[in-house]
């Protein structure tokens, strides 16, 4: 008999039972929802469906790139992070703040590569970009990364889009955007506006979704710190994509150099080739030996010998240490100071907490140490203490000599540098002497003349004077030009910063439409392109101003008495006006020029260039005097002089046929027989035409002297 098997019976309570119910309700619950909604793996958005899309498309074409050949053996060298902006943007001061985030140490001056450990595996070269095009080509041949730098409340300037337009020559890097002075905006709708109006533009000009960081503005002069972490987070983690052209070509971004010429070759030949060390980091790929190098801005060179050295900033050990502790955080800058070492041209400085250096006192007198004689390496300490100018500047002070005006300058320096120069400033003394082989009437008269000056220090030219200011920039010191009146300019230019956000504040409040938004920017462009004019304009100025200073005396001109031409220490002010009314001057009383030459004379204005002009003036103050015209008419004026002198006092009869020369020939006196002549009256019909020439000459001299006469 069969007996039919009983199923299990499904328990009721327990774990078990709890457990496989709910899986019958997952089951059930899918199965429902598949019916509920058969499209559920499907798009819903059409937007999704896109952006999944392209995505899918992007793989795909990475897949079939061909990849990156990755030729860096060892550690990679630093990424080199660019910061351009206009002048005075704010560049010097967020590299400052981002070393102060990285490192914890304060630089006191942005000046070439500044180097640090910004993780466990990544270093991270700062380089200002300079304000000069030569400047911004080589900056955009080594970025890695350009933070470009908007003043937000003036806007976008000329230099943004010049940089921009550069770097699309030269292979574009990553580019990040940081909008600064933002704390200028009082109201914070038209801040919002701005920020939005700039951000598209950005986008229009970089590409959409390009990063733009926004610094609202300073705490204890520095920008705020939580917005400095997020800028070097991103820094951090960014990815840089190599160029191709720089990966297949060696190039270094020279942080130090020096110049190791042997002294004895340099004081030989001071123009002698000089052999310079260059240390950088080498980027790209191999260097060989012998090959030729283009250093920008310098030329052509072959390298003599390529070597190998210990890193100046290495990574930390990243296999022992999980995280970059504060401690460990490193940075390498030889020309910015930081750290303990300062590394120059010419030597390396030591830096020393004050606290742990004992000085001497610099009014200390060895008088007081009784008993002891003067000690020769005591003075030369101490001179060392008061010096403010390093032996190179002095030497650069000093290094063209073409004129006897560097040795003022020179004084100058020095007198404004130290109290007592005669006492310690040993180093110059042989450089003055130098300067003044050769011309000792000229030292006698500077010794003389000097106390006054060096008190007042207004020589002219001193205002007018080409400074030269050192900058370094790739790894090498540029000597950049500015003028002694740019003083003025940077006055100027933070008056029309403050006019800028007065007047960019109505704009603002204007701009509603997107429209109105580009006009305005365009305007904004038109500004910054007159700006740009005015500034060279006024750069240009200053080269006019040096032109004419440097114009040399023309006999012609003292013979004939035109006295616009003036030493050259008495340019100042009087330029523009001799430039402006040229033909004024030539009828203007010739005592109101002597009395500028009489008055330079008399106020220590003495030629510095050339000591023979001070002669050349010192007879003009006779000129009154006819017959010293008369004997320097002869010695200068062509021709049978003597003959068309006795000619113009004998002849008296009218010419009716000269017309030509209407009222020029009129009535004149002749100051060396006080007779009066009316008109020209040469009666004499077989004279040259040479002579009538000459004639003509005459009268003109002597209608000049008549002029004067009126003008005692
Ligand atoms: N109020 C305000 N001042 C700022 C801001 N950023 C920079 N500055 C100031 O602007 C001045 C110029 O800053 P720098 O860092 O020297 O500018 P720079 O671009 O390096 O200048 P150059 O090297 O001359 O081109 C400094 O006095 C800064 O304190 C900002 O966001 N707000």
């Amino acid at each position: 008999m069969e007996r039919s098997q009983k199923s299990h019976r499904s328990r009721q309570s327990g774990p078990s039972a709890k457990k496989k119910s709910d899986t019958d309700k997952k089951k059930r619950d899918i199965i429902e929802e598949k019916k509920q909604n058969p499209k559920a793996f499907a798009f819903n958005s059409t937007v999704k469906a896109k952006r999944l899309q392209s995505r899918a498309v992007e793989k795909e074409q990475r897949r079939l790139h061909i990849p990156t050949i990755d030729r860096t053996t060892g550690e990679p060298a630093p990424y080199v992070v660019v910061v351009h902006g206009p002048p005075q943007v704010g560049k010097s001061l967020l590299i400052k703040s981002l070393i102060k985030h990285y490192t914890k140490h304060n630089i006191s001056e942005v000046k070439g590569p500044i180097t640090i450990v910004s993780g466990k595996k990544r270093r991270v070269q700062f380089v200002e970009c300079p304000n000069d095009i030569n400047g911004m080509i080589d900056a955009a041949k080594f970025a890695d990364l350009a933070l470009l730098l908007i003043d937000g409340s003036y806007g976008f300037e000329m230099e943004t889009f010049e940089f921009l337009n550069i770097m699309q020559v030269h292979g574009f890097p990553k580019v990040m955007g940081v909008l600064t002075h933002l704390d200028k905006f009082k109201d914070v709708k038209k801040l919002k506006k701005t920020k939005q109006r700039l951000k598209h533009r950005f986008w229009t000009e970089i590409y959409d979704g390009a990063k733009l960081f926004y610094l609202s503005g300073l705490i204890h002069g520095k920008y705020v710190k939580r917005e400095i972490l997020n800028l070097a987070k991103f820094i951090s983690v960014m990815k840089f994509h190599p160029l191709s052209w720089r990966t297949s070509h060696p190039y270094v971004l020279v942080d130090r150099f020096e110049d190791v010429t042997p002294p004895d070759k340099i004081s030989t030949n001071k123009k002698c080739d000089r052999n310079v060390t260059l240390y950088g980091y080498l980027r790209g790929c191999n260097m060989k030996k012998g090959t030729k190098v283009h250093i920008a801005g310098v030329g052509d060179y072959s390298v003599a010998g390529l070597t190998g050295l210990a890193d100046p900033c290495p990574l930390p050990s990243a296999a022992k240490k999980k995280g970059l502790r504060d401690k460990e955080k490193l940075f390498y800058a030889p020309m910015s100071g930081l750290g303990d070492l300062l590394y120059d041209k010419y030597a390396v400085y030591v830096d020393i907490n004050d606290h742990l250096v004992q000085y001497s006192k610099v009014g200390d007198d060895d008088t007081s140490r009784k008993g002891t004689e003067k000690d020769v390496g005591v003075d030369l300490v101490k001179s060392l203490h008061k010096t403010k100018y390093t032996v190179d500047e002095k030497l650069n002070e000093s290094s063209i000599n073409l004129f006897s005006e560097k040795s003022y300058n020179l004084k100058e320096v020095t007198n404004g540098d130290d109290e007592d120069h005669g006492k310690h400033d040993n180093l110059l003394e042989p450089l003055e002497e130098l300067d003044t082989i050769g011309s000792d009437d000229e030292s006698d008269d500077s010794a003389e003349t000097g106390s006054p000056r060096s008190k007042d220090n207004k020589h002219p030219l001193a205002e007018k004077k080409v400074e030269e200011e050192r900058e370094f920039h790739e790894g090498r010191i540029r000597r950049k030009a500015v003028f002694g009146n740019e003083k003025g300019l940077d006055d100027q230019e933070a008056s029309d910063e403050d006019e800028e956000t007065e007047n960019d504040n109505p704009d603002y409040e204007s701009s509603s439409s997107f429209e109105e938004e580009e006009d305005e920017d365009e305007d904004e462009e038109e500004h910054d392109i007159e700006e740009n004019m005015g500034n060279a304009s006024k750069w240009k100025e200053s080269l006019i101003e040096r032109t004419i200073s440097r114009q040399t005396t023309n006999l012609m001109q003292l013979v004939y008495g035109k006295s616009e031409t003036k030493p050259n220490d008495s340019l100042h002010e009087d330029i523009d006006a001799d430039l402006s009314d040229d033909d004024d001057d030539f009828f203007k009383p010739k005592s109101e020029g002597k009395k500028k030459l009489g008055k330079g004379l008399e106020g220590d204005e003495v030629n510095m260039d050339d000591s023979s002009k001070f002669t050349n003036y010192a007879s003009i103050k006779d000129w009154k005097n006819g017959k010293i015209i008369e004997s320097v008419r002869d010695r200068f004026v062509t021709g049978d002089w003597t003959k068309a002198a006795q000619r113009g006092k004998a002849v008296e009869v009218e010419n009716e046929n000269d017309d030509d020369d209407g009222p020029v020939f009129g009535e004149f006196e002749d100051l060396e027989t006080g007779e009066k002549h009316e008109g020209d009256k040469t009666g004499d019909t077989n004279q040259d035409i040479d002579s009538a020439t000459e004639e003509r000459r005459l009268k003109k001299l002597a209608l000049r002297a008549k002029f004067d006469a009126q003008y005692p």
